[in-house]
């Protein structure tokens, strides 16, 4: 045989074993973020030059069209093919912001980057790694030699599929590898059906904590929110700010009743308050805890950003300790707009 194509193939023997201990890791690990976001209806970009161009459009066009079994159309976009795209922003801005311009004009909050470069180092993907972060979209990133640049720049929230070896053609190879992988397990999860979010309203948690296992950045907050007002809307807004998905926690009514608010607290039924909740564009899921304090169903849904109204000090926010010691943040927002639901309940007795 002829030897370089033996060495080649020697190498590939070699190659797949490394990788089948390295990337089974990450390999799960991007399955279960692609698949969390797609099952919350957010979109897969994808970007890479030259081999890896065909890598971003190759998994697009699986995602879009399907892999090897039948199943629903997914959002996904390759930020390569567009030639009067392409060509505008590299001649108005230049190269280097070729992709980071797309993630800004079509990514939003939990939307998926997937960003290849068999050196880590191409400055255009970097360009859209920032983009992303800066619009909270998490990364998974396909790389290989020792991840240059970009393994650097990857958060916790992202993946790198890190090929073990110096070659560019071997880390490609291993790339599509990769791809095949994972749209086989996309394929499987999605079924021919329409596609449709999870019911906002989960009654049990350890359900919740199934769908939520594969999102991130997830902020969690509680209250009662007994007759709905404006503070409570700003304050839930803003915590939705904070990260991707937005998980409220609304105590149930015998919660509610020995919280001590009076005899006649809560006005509106548990049911009732989780669907006002749930209405509000800005809420991802609803639950309800029984228990005095959201602390076991903070440590069941393991929130990355835990935040309550600014009348909290920050070390009586039930869970904040769980939050903290798994990485978490812990914050406040401050009241904007003076409403309660107490006063509300008074001025109309009054009148
Ligand atoms: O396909 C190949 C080599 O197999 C080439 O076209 C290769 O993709 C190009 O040189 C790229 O510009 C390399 O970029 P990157 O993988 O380092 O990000
Ligand atoms: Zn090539």
């Amino acid at each position: 045989m002829n030897i370089i194509i033996e060495q080649d193939l020697n190498k590939w023997i070699k190659l797949g074993e490394e990788v089948s201990n390295q990337l089974s890791v990450p390999l799960q690990h991007a399955a279960m973020v692609l698949r969390g976001a797609l099952s919350m209806g957010r979109k897969v970009l994808s970007c890479g030059n030259g081999g890896s161009a065909g890598d971003a459009q190759h998994i697009a066009s699986e995602l879009v069209n399907r892999f090897e079994t039948e199943r629903m159309a997914l959002p996904a976009i390759s930020l390569v093919p567009d030639s009067s795209v392409v060509t505008a922003i590299a001649n108005d801005y230049g190269y280097e912001v070729l992709f980071s311009r797309q993630v800004e004009a079509l990514g939003q909050s939990g939307d998926i980057l997937l960003a290849f470069s068999t050196s880590g180092n191409s400055i255009n993907v970097m360009r859209a790694i920032e983009a992303a972060h800066h619009r909270n979209l998490r990364v998974i990133a396909f790389t290989g030699k020792d991840g240059g640049k970009i393994a650097k720049m990857l958060g916790k929230q992202d993946v790198e599929i890190r090929v073990p070896s110096n070659e560019t053609a071997r880390i490609q190879e291993m790339h599509l590898f990769s791809i095949h992988s994972l749209c086989k397990y996309i394929d499987l999860h999605f079924t021919e059906q329409q596609f449709q979010k999870p019911e906002k309203i989960q009654f049990d948690h350890a359900s919740l904590a199934t769908l939520t296992a594969g999102l991130m950045p997830i902020v969690f907050t509680n209250g009662v929110f007994d007759i709905l007002h404006r503070g409570h809307v700003h304050i839930l807004q803003q915590a939705k700010k904070l990260g991707a998905y937005l998980v409220v926690g609304i105590n149930s009514d015998a919660s509610v009743r020995r919280l001590g608010k009076g005899s006649d607290r809560p006005i509106n039924s548990e049911n009732d308050r989780a669907a006002l909740i749930a209405a509000l564009e800005c809420v991802d899921f609803v639950t309800i805890f029984n228990e005095d304090t959201p602390a076991q169903l903070i440590s069941t849904i393991k929130p990355d950003v835990l935040v309550k109204g600014g009348d909290y000090q920050l070390d009586q926010i039930a869970g904040a300790d769980f939050v903290k010691q798994n990485g978490g943040i812990v914050t406040t927002i401050a009241f904007e707009h003076d409403r309660s639901t107490t006063q509300l309940i008074t001025r109309i007795r009054n009148s």
